[in-house]
């Protein structure tokens, strides 16, 4: 195969030359446009998606639903103010192919879509797509009455061979290495005969913020949801059969896309406005406005957006990133620059992720001079000067702005395959730019 030469090229990560001051519009989230894509195409109705992430993983996620018949028209609002998608939800239909590309969302996400579906749907993507688990997802749907056939690996590629419905029922699942098992059976569970419960039976679940942005989004499309924290068992989610509606959703920005902007306020001591930070949000990029205070910011949430200010000081914090797992690449960047050592915890299911991105944020942070080693669940980072060099991103888009966060205060840093960031966010480097220009 020729290599693409996009994926080896490096891309100089600009040095701050002073502290930052300007405003970025940061692009929709893409947890939220992928689960508004997939309850859109199981409503009974009509639905509209405004200001939706333009991505790989997002469009991904609109051609597999294609594929499977359901129209999607890119276009401009009903008020005829900016991007829309409008969603027709059809019979869902195979033959069809699924590219998941290393889209956790659509890898776990569609096969139980596809479940519901009347003929076989193959899925397949990138090589790394093979080695991400699925098997929470397949025994599951195997228990709830689907036809799968897989290589026995409990991952990609497989053929989920819809019967047109789904029995449906009661489920153990160990959702350890993912959260995305459980979020992935309750979407589509009420088109399921008889719903679904699920019981998460493994050690650890992580990623909670990312199953209420799920519970959340299926209430408001109308889906009856019990859940441990509406008085339910603890670990158990119990989704009712029954109709969604179609709705009209405006997508809320991207607040982990966020997080290199404001590391950027917080390693150059400078102010980042993001307008339209939600006031209530079930996203895991929320937790930064505290994380980051700790480690030296502070912010203020207007109804303008969050305005974050930097003090020029950069502290080191002990934390469980559990929680909020996507936000370690760009919590570790900060912390190889603090002022005192740092220590992330809950996070060994990261070495599951886009890449192991506990190995890969320790040689690249190393290579530059740093001092990072790997523990059980996490890393302890422990500040030192660091030197430019080659920052490598195994194709991880995380990895891509972590860099660039390093970067700004280092100088000589490059970022190899700076494009691999059009997983979430396409616009990256000219949002970067523009913010240093600005
Ligand atoms: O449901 C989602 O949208 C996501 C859940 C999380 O997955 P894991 O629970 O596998 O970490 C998160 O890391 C990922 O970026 C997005
Ligand atoms: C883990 C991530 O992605 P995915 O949805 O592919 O799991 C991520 O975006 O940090």
């Amino acid at each position: 195969m020729v290599p693409n030469p996009a994926h080896t090229a490096l891309w100089p990560a600009p040095h701050a030359s002073g502290a930052v001051d300007a405003t970025v519009h940061v692009p929709g989230s893409k947890s939220v446009t992928n689960r508004a894509l997939v309850l859109a195409a199981l409503a009974s109705e009509p639905g509209w998606l405004r200001r939706p992430l333009r991505s790989r993983d997002t469009l991904l996620m609109a051609d597999a639903l294609r594929a499977m018949g359901v129209e999607i028209e890119e276009g401009i609002g009903p008020d005829g103010t900016g991007e829309a998608w409008r969603v027709l939800p059809t019979g869902l239909r195979g033959p069809a192919s699924v590219d998941v590309g290393n889209a956790g969302t659509v890898m776990r996400f569609l096969p139980p879509v596809a479940a519901l579906a009347d003929g076989p749907v193959r899925f397949d993507g990138d090589p790394r797509s093979h080695e991400r688990p699925l098997n929470g997802v397949i025994d599951a749907l195997r228990t709830l009455g689907a036809r799968i056939d897989d290589d026995g690996r409990g991952a990609l590629p497989l053929t989920v061979h819809g019967g047109g419905a789904l029995d449906g029922g009661t489920v153990e699942v160990d959702a350890s290495s993912s959260s995305q098992f459980v979020s992935a059976l309750l979407l589509s569970a009420p088109r399921f005969n008889q719903g679904v419960e699920v019981r998460h039976v493994g050690t650890a679940l992580p990623s909670m913020p990312h199953i209420r942005m799920t519970v959340d989004m299926l209430r408001a499309v109308g889906a009856q949801v019990d859940t441990p924290e509406s008085g339910g068992e603890p670990n158990v989610w119990r989704v009712t059969s029954g109709a969604l509606l179609g709705r009209d959703l405006t997508i809320e920005p991207d607040l982990s896309n966020a997080q290199p902007f404001l590391a950027a306020a917080l390693v150059t001591g400078g102010r980042i406005v993001i307008p339209d930070w939600p006031a209530r949000t079930t996203q895991p990029g929320d937790r930064l406005r505290e994380i980051f205070t700790e480690m030296g910011g502070s912010c203020e949430l207007t109804e303008y957006g969050l305005v974050f200010t930097g003090s020029g000081g950069i502290h080191g914090i002990d934390v469980d990133l559990g929680e909020v797992g996507e936000l370690t690449p760009g919590i570790a960047a900060v912390a190889a620059l603090a002022d005192s050592p740092s220590t992330l915890r809950g996070v060994s299911h990261l070495r599951l992720h886009e890449t192991d991105r506990l190995a890969a944020l320790t040689k690249e942070i190393n290579e530059l001079g740093g001092d990072v080693t790997e523990t059980a669940d996490g890393l302890h980072i422990r500040p030192r000067a660091l030197h430019g060099g080659v920052f490598h991103t195994y194709e991880d888009h995380r990895m891509a702005t972590a860099g660039a966060v390093i970067g700004l205060a280092v100088a000589g840093v490059q970022i190899e395959n700076v494009a691999t960031t059009a997983k979430t966010l396409p616009d990256f480097p000219d949002l970067w730019t523009g913010m240093l220009g600005a």
